[in-house]
């Protein structure tokens, strides 16, 4: 493997990860981006992650569980991530996703293509854009789309095959819309400010965004990752993973992977919940490992503010004990953007 040649990105990127895994290519860099020293690991499998019921939590209910909140906040502020369960999405609807999403990537190549996304665009099957020189490619492909607003939406990205594909994408755009509520009021809740308060920063018109995973085995998984380390611009991410462990959150500078659990969504915080909470819920660096024996598949949806509005922390969280330290900012998944392309965090723009 030493001494391989570094190929531009952009000719690396035409061919996807799937196919390269198939072919039994050798790896090269920039996909190699770790010295595979397997001691670096921390494979502790992280239960501490708290798991929340969204069920005991909604607002309606006036005896919503005092330690159902605190755990919410506690975690939100310590891991900055959680499991939901009670969700309200059944668990055979989840296993239709799941299952749809492995057809899709299953199909032969000329049938993934043809929902093909140019190098540098991001909607689309395929890897992301081209990064800054230097840095490493994912050992993964995706399937990028836009789900909502429905106006949003370019359906010829939207597969076809499995037949099930877009009515069932449609249907889970809907579901998940509603969870970002719960969610979204909860989270309030858990800081004693009004219901009503992130989802008036995230506006009606809140994006939703949709990213299928698919990481393909890899014979050397400890010389790359199936998703370089990073953390989210999105107000938040609701992750849906298949039994297969990848995923890992950072904290205390130590790796944890995120337990699987079939009925839950992972709902982890991006960049913007950090500046609207003012620092209070934190938005962790996580990554994915590869896999030398199964592949892995999740469905990430990013739920981010409304485009041209104005985020900023909330009045009830800045006062004399706690000054202001980030800055209203909009549009901030564009500049996070800029940033992850070159391997580097974005939050300090928003810093007051
Ligand atoms: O695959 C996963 O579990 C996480 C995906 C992720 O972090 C992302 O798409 O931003
Ligand atoms: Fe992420």
């Amino acid at each position: 493997m030493a001494g391989a040649p570094v190929l531009p990105a952009e000719v690396l990127l035409a061919k996807r990860v799937q196919e390269m895994a198939l072919d039994g290519e050798e790896l090269k860099p920039p996909y190699i981006c770790r010295d595979g020293d397997k001691a670096e690991e921390n494979f502790a499998l992280s239960f501490e992650i708290p798991v929340i019921d969204l069920s005991l939590v909604s607002s309606s209910d006036p005896c919503t569980p005092k330690e159902e909140l605190q755990k919410l906040k506690s975690g939100l502020c310590s891991w900055g991530c959680f499991q939901a369960v009670g969700h309200g999405i059944p668990k055979s609807f989840l296993d239709k996703i799941r299952k749809d999403a492995k057809e899709f990537f299953e199909q032969p190549m000329e049938e993934k293509k043809k929902y093909a996304k140019g190098v540098e665009e991001f909607e689309g099957y395929g890897a992301d854009p081209v990064p800054e020189e230097g840095q490493p490619l994912d050992w993964s492909d995706r399937l990028f789309l836009d789900v909502y607003p429905e106006d949003r939406r370019k359906l010829k990205f939207w597969p076809e095959n499995p037949e099930s594909f877009r009515e069932v994408l449609e249907d889970y755009t809907a579901k998940i819309k509603m969870v970002t509520e719960i969610t979204s009021k909860a989270m309030a809740m858990s800081l004693s400010l009004e219901e009503k308060c992130f989802l008036d920063q995230f506006g009606e018109q809140a994006v939703l965004q949709a990213r299928f995973n698919y990481y393909s085995r890899c014979q050397r998984p400890d010389l790359v990752l199936g998703l370089k380390a990073h953390a989210d611009g999105s107000g938040y991410t609701i992750i849906l993973q298949d039994e297969v462990q990848g995923l890992q959150v950072l904290k205390d500078d130590k790796w944890f992977t995120v337990p699987t659990m079939s009925d839950a969504l992972l709902v982890l915080m991006g960049d913007q919940m950090e500046i609207i909470t003012n620092g209070i819920f934190k938005s962790p660096v996580h990554r994915v490992l590869a896999n030398s024996e199964r592949e892995r598949i999740s469905v990430a949806v990013f739920y981010t503010p409304e485009p041209k509005r104005e985020i900023g922390p909330v009045d009830g969280l800045v006062n004399e004990e706690k000054q202001r330290i980030f800055k209203k900012v909009k549009d901030y998944a564009d500049i996070h953007w800029g940033y992850y392309q070159q391997g580097k965090r974005a939050l300090h723009v928003a810093k007051a």
